[in-house]
């Protein structure tokens, strides 16, 4: 439906995209998602019609659409300060657009009436902007952006004016109202949480570059690369060696592991998250450390430890350990996760594309 190509912007000698291609999908939920800076909005912007590349193409719908202006696009946005108009109502607000494209008035109120209804609101139309919430504007500017029918709804960092607790509520109601509209959404965000709570599909920006992009699932477990599994999640990442495919060294000793594509000897980084790890005694180990700090979180400990090595590892348990005790880690093979250094999604699709050729051959 929307297919960004090659796609390059700078605003002066500033490179804020370098290279940029993706594809959207109708009625699925995506999320752009990187740190302050890394281009995210620059990208909406694109996408609506306030900027235009400087390098490769957007199409939609199979046209190109580069130099087409926002007012000729079929995409909504929904902005971080709402933008709503403070001297009209709420109605009047949602019905502004469709008042200066003369739709008729019976046309007017019923569709302002069926988006206000869609975002709850539908007692509240005849309000002023000063006696609603934070919550409640959040979805007034909701419901005017849908009002037109758009076939992409932009929104950028949307949730980012509420309080943590509305914040959670909206997240829910914002994934419910887009099921139920079946557009495709596209939010950007720098908070991961949400990122992963909300999306069909996450898209991983960094420096103007899509580090990874799949399903929320995909990026927690299989995080590509370095900046990915830090960005996402709170995640152990430990230097290690892969001997072969399916052995990977952690601290000198040997461990199976799912992973392969990689050269013998190849040095790597291990990703294991904190919720895959158990403490057990040194005997039983697969590594020894040495507690270092424990901290009670309500559901679970979260128990800091350094290995022989001098590598410090998180371990999320639910048994409290005691500070200064030597441990055993253990593990199961498939929560080890192999990275290569600084891979990105073109490479990583290369090595699997010749590993899955080595493997078939290999069969025959
Ligand atoms: N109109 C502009 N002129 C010059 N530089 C710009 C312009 N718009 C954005 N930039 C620069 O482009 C870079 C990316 O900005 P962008 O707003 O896309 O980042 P972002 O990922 O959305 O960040 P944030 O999460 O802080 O909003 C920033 O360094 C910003 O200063």
């Amino acid at each position: 439906m929307l297919k960004f190509t090659g796609v390059k912007k700078q605003f002066g000698s500033n490179v804020i995209l370098q290279d940029i291609s993706f594809e959207i999908e109708e009625g699925k939920f995506y999320t752009i998602l990187g740190p302050s800076g890394s281009g995210k909005t620059t990208i909406l912007r694109l996408i609506a019609g306030f900027e235009f590349p400087d390098g490769g193409t957007i199409a939609f719908d199979g046209q190109t659409i580069n130099q087409v202006p926002a007012n000729k696009r079929q995409v909504n946005t929904v902005f971080q300060d709402y933008a709503l108009f403070p001297h009209l109502d709420v109605f009047d607000n949602v019905a502004f657009a469709l008042r200066l494209q003369r739709v008729n008035k019976q046309e007017i109120t019923a569709r302002v009436n069926e988006a206000l209804n869609l975002v709850h609101l539908a007692d509240f139309a005849d309000r002023e902007l000063d006696e609603l919430s934070g919550g409640q504007k959040q979805r007034v500017a909701i419901a005017r952006a849908i009002v037109n029918r758009p076939k992409i709804l932009l929104l950028d960092e949307a949730l980012s004016a509420l309080d943590h607790k509305l914040r959670k509520e909206m997240q829910t109601e914002l994934r419910q109202l887009q099921r139920r509209l079946g557009i495709t959404f596209i939010f950007v965000t720098h908070d991961q949480e949400e990122a992963l709570a909300m999306s069909d599909h996450i898209m991983i920006i960094n420096n103007g570059l899509i580090e990874q992009s799949g399903t929320p699932v995909d990026i927690y477990d299989e995080p590509l690369n370095h900046f990915v599994a830090d960005f996402i999640g709170e995640s152990n990442i430990i230097p290690a060696t892969m001997v072969e495919d399916y052995v990977v060294e952690i601290d000198g000793r040997q461990f199976s592991c799912l992973d392969g594509g990689f050269e013998p000897n190849e040095a790597v980084e291990v990703v294991l998250r904190p919720e895959d790890l158990d403490i057990t005694s040194v005997a039983k180990g697969m590594l020894t450390a040495t507690v270092e700090s424990q901290l009670f979180r309500g559901v679970d400990y979260q128990i800091v430890v350094r290995d022989t090595e001098g590598h410090e590892w998180t371990i999320n348990s639910i048994h409290k350990t005691v500070v200064g005790k030597q441990i055993g880690i253990t593990f199961d093979p498939e929560d080890i996760h192999v990275m290569r250094f600084n891979e990105s999604q073109t490479d990583f699709d290369a090595r699997l594309a010749t590993y899955q050729e080595g493997g078939a051959h290999d069969q025959e």
